[in-house]
């Protein structure tokens, strides 16, 4: 593509990438294999301006020395962005070369994080987007390199290995990839599951860089869930038509869910008991660090997240607090960022080319636009209630087995009795506090215990009485409860 818009003389291409080396070097193969006579391009930073011309280092003169130049080429602009917003000069200078037709091939290339274009630019730009590597590439990439170096020919037996470095290499850039590699060597780690461990940690680290999403990690079982059994026979209904092999390669991945409901009831329990049963990596995005621009404009986090969880996939991306940045005035009424970041997340959802299951959930459920909620988006849309008797049962029983206890020697059920109104959360609370009162008393934790908890604990359920009934009453016209039933007790 890029080789393409050169050869056809576009004058201002603009390319957004987060690794400037990996984009340079993409660029210099291109012109060099890609168009005929082409020389090899040449960059400028604003420290050192066009290597050999100090008096290039100002932006204006180095974007006038190149625009001068004659012969084909392609000179490369890398801190551009961080002038031309206040430089009039540099704008028209632009201006003008993108309007001259010139016999020779000549494209002036600027790359950045964001195509932070000055509005009067943006017509004369193509833009272009230097997205991670996919499958293919990663793939073509290891296998070039198991012909070359013996430590990964060693590492690399047969197809099996090669498909699994390819798939825990998703996500990663190829320089990322070989400094991984190169750590994985250093370390001597021969064995395919030691650096396939090594790439998900330089994952981990990089997503952690990028500071809009994080990598769970996450080894929940459906079983650790009490309760929610529409979404379970969702998931079971799903594991049954494509096998787990189907859904964990990718091939026969749902869309996505969403998940609305009150706080502290297992939305996000669920999501990583779905990602650990389907063995995909789980990565979070908060919507509310999106909105917070910490990271850029919302606009442009969220396309970077939603790049990035394609060249992770097949994975889960789990987008928390769907509804934040929202504000109570509405969606549509408030017209600016939230409809427009939204609207780019629906249009990728419907047009995502790479297998990545949206798990999303939400809080405040009443703020949610009909366009979200339209069928078809989602596989499903579940409402996520506080737990019946039967669930709170099932809730204490997982509980006290998480921490040690024989769940035979409690009375689950009157224990689920007397706690009516209470979250899962609230639940898991009551048995951490009273096993704590145990522990400090150095005796044995006792259904006493766990019922002097509860009655000391006013549930969300009676602080929030009036939300909760208004969210129900929303939330049952709109969407499937997740326990498959509206038990009342
Ligand atoms: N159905 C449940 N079964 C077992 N444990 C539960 C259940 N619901 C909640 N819990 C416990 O409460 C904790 C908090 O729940 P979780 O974070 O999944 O709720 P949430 O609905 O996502 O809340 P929020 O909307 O506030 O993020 C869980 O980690 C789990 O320990």
């Amino acid at each position: 593509m890029f080789c393409q818009l050169v050869a056809a003389k576009t004058p201002l291409i603009f390319i957004t990438t987060d690794n400037e080396s990996r984009t340079e070097a993409l660029i210099t193969r291109a012109a060099l294999h890609g168009i005929k006579g082409m020389p090899v391009p040449l960059e400028w930073d604003c420290n050192q301006g066009f290597a050999g011309h100090q008096e290039t280092i100002d932006p204006l003169a180095g974007l006038r020395w190149a625009v001068e130049r004659e012969g084909h080429g392609i000179y490369l602009f890398k801190d551009m962005t961080w002038f031309w917003g206040n430089s009039p000069h540099i704008q028209r200078t632009l201006k003008d070369f993108a309007a001259v037709r010139r016999p020779e091939v000549k494209s002036l290339v600027f790359i950045g994080p964001r195509p932070d274009i000055p509005e009067n630019l943006r017509e004369s730009f193509l833009i272009l987007d230097h997205a991670l590597p996919d499958r293919t590439e990663i793939q073509n990439y290891l296998e070039e390199q198991r012909g070359k170096d013996p430590y990964l020919a060693q590492v690399l037996r047969n197809d099996n290995d090669l498909e699994a470095l390819t798939l825990a290499a998703q996500g990663l850039d190829l320089a990322d990839l070989e400094r991984a590699l190169r750590l994985s060597r250093v370390t001597k780690g021969g064995d395919i599951d030691r650096v396939v461990a090594n790439l998900y940690q330089a994952k981990k680290q990089i997503l952690k860089k990028s500071g809009i999403m994080e990598f769970v990690e996450n080894d929940t079982l459906p079983e650790q869930v009490g309760g929610m059994q529409a979404l379970k026979s969702w998931m079971e209904k799903r594991e049954k038509a494509y096998g787990l092999e189907g859904l964990k390669s990718g091939r026969n991945l749902p869309k996505g869910v969403l998940m609305m409901g009150i706080s502290g009831c297992g939305k996000s329990l669920f999501v990583k008991a779905i990602a650990a049963r389907w063995h995909l990596p789980l990565v979070r995005l908060d919507m509310a660090t999106v909105y917070s621009q910490a990271f850029g404009s919302p606009e442009t986090s969220l396309r970077r997240a939603c790049k990035t969880a394609e060249a992770l996939a097949p994975c889960v991306l789990w987008i928390d607090e769907i509804e934040a940045g929202i504000t109570t005035q509405g969606f549509k009424a408030e017209g600016g960022a939230s409809s427009r970041v939204l609207g780019y997340f629906l249009t990728w959802m419907q047009e995502k080319k790479h297998p990545v299951f949206v798990a999303a959930t939400a809080n405040a459920i009443e703020m949610l636009p009909a366009e979200i909620l339209r069928k078809g988006r989602f596989d499903e849309i579940f409402y996520v209630t506080l737990p019946g008797l039967q669930e709170r049962e099932e809730i204490f029983r997982i509980h006290l087995a998480q921490r040690g206890f024989d769940e035979e020697e409690f009375d689950c059920r009157m224990l689920a009795h007397s706690s009516k109104g209470f979250s899962g959360a609230e639940i898991e609370q009551a048995v951490v506090s009273a096993g704590f009162e145990a522990l400090s008393l150095n005796r044995p934790m006792h259904q006493r215990d766990i019922t002097e908890a509860i009655s000391r604990t006013v549930p969300l359920s009676v602080t929030m009485a009036e939300q909760i009934k208004k969210i129900e009453a929303w939330a049952f016209k709109r969407a499937v409860p997740a326990s498959g039933t509206v038990e009342r007790d």
